[in-house]
């Protein structure tokens, strides 16, 4: 058993808790998870990393991305590792580390696909249902599909013009694409991305980060051991 204090002080963890927080592609997600869940002095876990790793992989070894059985071979061959850290997500494959590939153009185009299996699906779920809580889970469908029994969720939205903003400090490309780009992911992923019906909804269109993870933090149901 593990307890933790945030740094808004009224907040006191214990305990097998998990947060999940989901979203649209670029709404904060990450940077809030690992926001909170440093607050809480626990781990986060980026699922979209997951996606994102075998996409690079079967996109590295010529694995067509909407084939199951073979991409499914692929990544049981070349097994990957989580790294769920509070400061940041890492992938690891053997001993090579995935992380700094994960976030490209290319991979954002690709993931969808990949995450529309699924066998895929159920490959990852598989190995998020494995790790020891407590956590904050960051995707599109923890608090619907993979850990329904969270004891907190929020959903993450925000206009597509000021997520392709923010997303452009980090893309070569301009705010139009990365926009179209952004949209196109989103109708893409639509399948597993609605929110849970007892999630909180919060724009960070209109908050800073520190707002965004302030309100999660406020929202927290108050435990003790
Ligand atoms: N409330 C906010 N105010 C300003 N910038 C923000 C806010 N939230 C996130 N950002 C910035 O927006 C960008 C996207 O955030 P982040 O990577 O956390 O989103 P994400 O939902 O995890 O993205 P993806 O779905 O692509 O993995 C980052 O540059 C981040 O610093
Ligand atoms: N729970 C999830 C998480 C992610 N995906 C897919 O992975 C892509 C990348 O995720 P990011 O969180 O890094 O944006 C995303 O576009 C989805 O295709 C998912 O399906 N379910």
């Amino acid at each position: 058993m593990r307890t933790a204090a945030s740094s808004w002080g009224h907040i006191f963890y214990t305990g097998r808790v998990i947060v999940t927080i989901d979203g649209v592609a670029a709404s904060g997600k990450s940077s809030v998870a690992s926001g909170v869940a440093r607050a809480l002095g626990v781990p986060y876990v980026s699922s979209g990393l997951l996606y994102r790793a075998a996409t690079l992989l079967a996109l590295e070894a010529g694995v067509p991305l909407d084939e199951a059985p073979a991409l499914l071979t692929h990544l049981h061959a070349h097994p990957l590792r989580l790294e769920a850290l509070s400061a940041g997500n890492r992938v690891w494959c053997g001993k090579r580390e995935l992380t700094d590939d994960l976030h490209s153009s290319r991979v954002d185009g690709g993931v969808s696909r990949v995450a529309a299996l699924p066998e895929v699906r159920a490959w990852v779920d598989a190995q998020l249902r494995a790790l020891p809580a407590p956590f904050v889970a960051e995707g599109r469908d923890m608090g619907t599909h993979v850990f329904p029994q969270a004891d907190a969720k929020f959903y993450l939205t925000a206009s597509p013009r000021v997520r392709a903003e923010r997303r452009a400090r980090e893309r070569p490309e301009d705010v139009p694409a990365i926009e179209a780009a952004l949209i196109e992911r989103d109708h893409r992923d639509r399948a597993q991305s609605a929110p849970a019906p007892d999630a909180r909804l919060i724009d960070t269109g209109t908050l800073p980060l520190d707002g965004v993870i302030g309100a999660v933090l406020a929202a927290l149901p108050a435990r003790r051991a």
